[in-house]
């Protein structure tokens, strides 16, 4: 099986900068915001942008892991914060790759339980292949690919890259 690699390290780096900067600008009237990321690995570029944001603006960022069973979404999700922690929050989903829309959509229903003031997602890849209607506000990389393809995303403490297989 070939692997290409659609991003490197810096690459991401730089989606991943850019990617807070534009939640920054959409948020920077407010005080608090929750970053929240769908595990494993769109929990880990979660916190990546968490700490982006932390280091370019004067927010305070509540960070949330969320746990899906993604081929069951429909099933009950958990969240590392209560629901009072993020009731009329500003609040970021956060995933790493974007395919059918199904993970999003049913993880956004669930956030729908209690009322969040202002509601954005955010992706490192879009691929284009959205069966919900469901769309990434901020995203690192829209991507055209067959739905045979797979996108994978790894994220390392040196060396983060995304490939296609
Ligand atoms: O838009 P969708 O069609 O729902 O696909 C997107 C989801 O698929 C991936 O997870 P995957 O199923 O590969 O599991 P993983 O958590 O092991 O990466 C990815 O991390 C997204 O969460
Ligand atoms: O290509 C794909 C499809 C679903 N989930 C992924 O992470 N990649």
């Amino acid at each position: 099986m070939t692997h290409n690699i659609i991003l490197n390290n810096q690459e991401i780096q730089h989606k991943t900068k850019r990617i807070a900067y534009q939640i920054y600008e959409t948020f920077s009237n407010e005080d608090e915001i929750v970053i929240a990321g769908i595990s494993n690995s769109g929990f880990i570029f979660a916190q990546k942008i968490a700490a982006q944001l932390a280091l370019i603006s004067d927010l305070k960022i509540k960070i949330c892991e969320v746990e899906v069973n993604k081929q069951h979404p429909n099933l009950p999700i958990k969240t590392s914060l209560k629901p009072e922690e993020y009731t009329n929050a500003n609040l970021v989903l956060v995933d790493d790759v974007l395919k059918s829309g199904s993970t999003l959509i049913y993880t956004i229903k669930h956030f729908l339980d209690v009322p969040i003031k202002k509601f954005k997602t955010a992706v490192l890849i879009d691929r284009n292949h959205k069966n919900y209607p469901v769309k990434a506000d901020f995203k690192g990389l829209s991507l055209s690919t067959s739905l045979q393809e797979h996108v994978q995303v790894v994220f390392e403490e040196k060396d983060s890259y995304a490939y296609l297989s």
